[in-house]
């Protein structure tokens, strides 16, 4: 074995430090975009994902909403930077959120068990902490997302 290979750092994280992950809130009619995937499909979050070596933020929410939805994101914007612990992994991790329109109906990759569009109310869907506890909270306290959703 080379010392590169069993020194192999994990994709997502940089050696040491939180796992690094970037997500798109994408919000349509008051409700938010979550998707589960089918690795844990009762965990909904945002779509996304960890940024391959080397790659960008928005590099890597361009290829992972294309690989997960098949779309592109729309003017995508920094929201926050969200520290909360993984979802799947439980370790400590740092979630880069972009506010995003998307460029198309998503068409969910067979990766994924779910997509859905909520309020945050949905009794039947359990939101990774991050999302539950920071991101839905942030988007309500901008009014972007609203109980029962709304029709304009
Ligand atoms: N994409 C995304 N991941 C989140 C969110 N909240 C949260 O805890 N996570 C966690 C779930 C996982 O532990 C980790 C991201 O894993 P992932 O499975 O989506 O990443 P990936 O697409 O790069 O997958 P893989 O190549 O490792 O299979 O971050 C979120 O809102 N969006």
């Amino acid at each position: 074995m080379t010392q590169d290979e069993g020194m192999a750092i994990p994709r997502g994280t940089a050696g040491t430090g939180p796992l690094l992950v970037v997500a798109a809130a994408v919000v349509r009619d008051g409700r938010l975009l979550v998707v589960s995937k089918k690795a844990a499909p009762e965990i909904f979050y945002l779509p996304g994902g960890k940024p391959d070596r080397a790659e960008g933020p928005v590099e890597a929410l361009v290829r992972e909403l294309d690989e997960e939805l098949g779309v592109r994101p729309l003017e995508p914007r920094l929201l926050a930077e969200v520290e909360a612990l993984a979802a799947l992994e439980g370790v400590p991790m740092r979630l880069t959120v972009f506010q995003a329109g998307i460029s198309r109906e998503p068409r969910p990759a067979a990766e994924l068990a779910d997509l859905r569009w909520i309020t945050g109310d949905e009794p039947d869907v359990r939101l990774a902490p991050a999302v539950r506890d920071q991101v839905l909270p942030l988007l309500r306290r901008k009014g972007l997302i609203v109980r029962g959703g709304c029709r304009t």
